[in-house]
């Protein structure tokens, strides 16, 4: 499918052993220490213009989603939960000064959108990565929570990630570097997986499952959609692939965990993908579900979010 031939490249930054005791967030940018300023651009935030330590310093969790609405509903939410004092209409976007992303910060918990698709979310990881580091961070865990099509599953379901993987079910990430193909792992951390897990069994009607998530380039015919402007295959031809995705563990698609696990993963984040299924692809592709569902199916993650991070933080003891 590919014109070259992918490499594996454990020498620039694959290798994780070097900080995993100390759970510090890493760069693996040698240029970056001789810059005099770095500028995070679509943050509309910098090293010279802000002090990051005392802005970010304390975070401990950061939860990233497509949608500015539905992150600062979020952020909202986790500060009533937290019963963090003032009120939730003076949580104020961080980004305000750019319209790429919206960033709201509640006590160690920061909530960011990154937008649709592979490249959105990698430009936010890279500036995010940068600013965790940059703010000296440490046992930072980072868990997208998101809206996925299902593939065998009641809608609604939430689908905590084992293995991302790309359209051809392989667990990697490949990234066209310099004219070269770099393939990157994308695992994820199993134990963190079975911690959500477990959080989940302790809320009531939040059917949760482990599995397989595909990450596509493409809502359309990139996820198998007969319902596109463009569509170059049967309905046969559409059912055979989910079926082989299921096959092949898969139980969610959408469009951001491939990048998602490989960066978190070279940088020494442990990291999570926790998303609603929003339909059963194997029912069709439209998303006709009632606004109202559909709203109550995305608070989902969020009130497993809250969860987590309260046990976490040791509020039910
Ligand atoms: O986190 P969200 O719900 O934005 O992510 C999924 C994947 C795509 O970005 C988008 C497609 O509707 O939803
Ligand atoms: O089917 C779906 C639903 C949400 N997000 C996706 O990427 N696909």
């Amino acid at each position: 499918h590919q014109a070259m031939a992918p490499i594996l490249l454990e020498s620039v930054g694959n290798e994780r052993t070097d900080y995993i005791e100390h759970e510090v967030v890493h760069v693996k940018n040698p240029h970056l220490d001789s810059m005099e300023e770095d500028i995070l651009y679509h943050f509309n935030l910098g090293t010279k213009t802000h002090n990051l330590q005392s802005m970010f310093g304390d975070i401990k969790f950061v939860c990233v989603g497509g949608s500015g609405n539905r992150m600062k509903a979020f952020a909202q939410f986790m500060h009533r939960e937290l019963g963090l004092i003032g009120d939730t209409t003076d949580i104020e976007d961080i980004c305000a000064g750019t319209d790429r992303y919206s960033m709201y910060k509640v006590g160690p918990v920061l909530s960011i959108s990154h937008g649709m698709g592979v490249p959105s979310i990698s430009i936010m990881l890279h500036e995010l990565i940068k600013l965790l580091y940059h703010a000296k961070c440490s046992d930072v865990t980072l868990i997208r929570i998101g809206t996925s099509g299902g593939v065998g599953l009641e809608p609604g379901t939430v689908v905590i990630t084992d293995r991302a993987v790309d359209s051809f079910f392989r667990p990697q990430f490949e990234q066209v570097v310099l004219g070269k193909v770099i393939v990157r792992s994308t695992e994820l951390d199993a134990n963190l997986a079975q911690e959500l897990l477990q959080c989940a069994t302790e809320i009531p009607n939040l059917p949760t499952v482990i599995g397989n998530t595909m990450c596509t380039h493409d809502f359309y015919e990139g996820q198998g959609r007969l319902d596109g402007a463009l569509c170059s295959f049967s309905t046969e031809e559409k059912l055979e692939y989910l079926r082989k995705a299921h096959e092949a563990g898969v139980r969610n698609i959408e469009m951001e965990s491939t990048v998602f696990a490989a960066m978190c993963r070279i940088c020494g984040l442990k990291a999570a993908v926790v998303c609603v299924t929003l339909l059963d692809r194997f029912e069709g592709d439209q998303i006709s579900t009632p606004h109202d569902v559909l709203t109550e199916y995305q608070q989902r993650p969020q009130c497993l979010m809250s969860h987590f991070i309260k046990k976490r933080l040791g509020l039910f003891d």
